[in-house]
């Protein structure tokens, strides 16, 4: 009696893992997220739960909070007693998560589980390399599969030049070019779109994010409605967060508070992003090199011949920069626990 779930993504891992630990209790996914209140699918029907006390006292960060993607186990599956708890989160496969505003750096999961990641940027004057860098490095620190839209090319008649640009970047990665009102690229995109699968999309406000899930959900709005919920007094809610289906079974977790995330965890991203820098770094005379002004630096020398550019050699390093004041105000909050 798994089939909903399958539907909703649930591998045979994390079933083993429920099987083999939990008794009387139930398997659900988080679809939406409101105030310290969770919407979560389970096989019998969708409940709306909070997290039990015995989580929130062994709550060490924002990140060991629900987030819309987690598996979770409930204590029911249907609200006919009230709301239920949540006591487990099954450990994430992928997280997008964002550095939390305040005097301490504290992770905050916004979606997880994810399998692809859409990185959207718009062919307009909105266009721009570095920033593209920036989310391509989030993309690969997420752990989901990146891949780049770029959006509105009905708007721009250069995209030869967004392609050569791309190119320097996005080394190793698929480019989706889509325009919602020509439809083009929608044949690209729907191939990532299937059943049992999540998909996320980042990207600056007004690129055209909820255009596009709006082309990908159709026609088809009810299947979305299958999954809403009215509140106690039979109001339908609101979300910042939200899991929907679309009619081929494909999942989309729209997010519209994770327009301009910054990066959070060690440098693996960048360095993911960096290939073909990390690659001439390797012919540096010596091995520490800055590629600032050192002699026998390949680096340097690959952007004088015109290999790479100057401003990704930048962007690498403030990338770098920051992941490593992050690194080491973790090791300081986890030295000082
Ligand atoms: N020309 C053109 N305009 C588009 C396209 N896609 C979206 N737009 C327009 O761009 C504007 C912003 O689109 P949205 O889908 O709201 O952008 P968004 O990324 O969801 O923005 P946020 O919700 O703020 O994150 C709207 O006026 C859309 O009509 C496209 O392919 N071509
Ligand atoms: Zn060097």
């Amino acid at each position: 009696m798994k089939e909903k779930l399958i539907k909703l993504g649930l591998n045979d891992r994390i079933f083993k893992e429920f099987k083999d630990n939990f008794r009387d209790l139930y398997l659900g996914r988080v679809v939406a997220e409101y105030k310290g209140l969770y919407k979560i699918a389970t096989e019998e029907d969708i409940i709306l739960a909070q997290v039990s006390g015995k989580m929130v006292h062994n709550v060490v960060s924002k990140s060991s909070y629900p987030a819309v993607g987690d598996w979770v186990v409930v204590d029911r599956t249907s609200n006919s007693t009230g709301n239920g708890q949540i006591h487990w989160i099954f450990p994430r496969k992928s997280v997008l998560s964002r550095k939390v505003a305040g005097k301490q750096l504290n992770e905050q999961i916004i979606v997880s589980n994810i399998d692809t990641i859409f990185i959207c940027m718009s062919a307009n004057k909105d266009f721009n390399p570095r920033k593209l860098e920036r989310y391509i490095s989030i993309g690969w620190n997420s752990g989901a599969m990146p891949v780049i839209i770029i959006t509105k090319i009905d708007l721009n008649h250069d995209i030869e030049n967004i392609k050569n640009e791309i190119a320097k970047i996005a080394i190793g990665l698929e480019i989706i070019y889509f325009s919602s009102i020509t439809g083009e690229g929608f044949d690209e995109l729907i191939k990532y779109t299937t059943s049992g699968k999540t998909i996320a999309f980042i990207g600056s406000s007004g690129v055209g994010k909820s255009t596009l899930i709006n082309v990908l959900l159709g026609e088809n709005k009810q299947k979305v409605n299958d999954i809403r919920l009215e509140d106690d007094k039979g109001r339908h809610t609101t979300t910042h967060r939200e899991l929907m289906v679309l009619p081929n079974g494909c999942m989309v977790i729209d997010t519209p508070g994770m327009r301009e995330i910054q990066l959070l965890d060690e440098s693996a991203g960048v360095d993911d992003s960096f290939k073909d820098i990390l690659e001439l770094a390797k012919k540096c005379k010596f091995s520490d090199c800055r590629h600032d002004k050192e002699p026998g630096c390949a680096v340097l020398a690959a952007i004088d011949e015109g290999i790479i550019s100057k401003q990704r050699l930048d962007s690498y390093n403030k990338l770098k920069r920051e992941t490593e004041y992050i690194k080491r105000k973790l090791n300081k909050k986890s030295k000082s626990k």
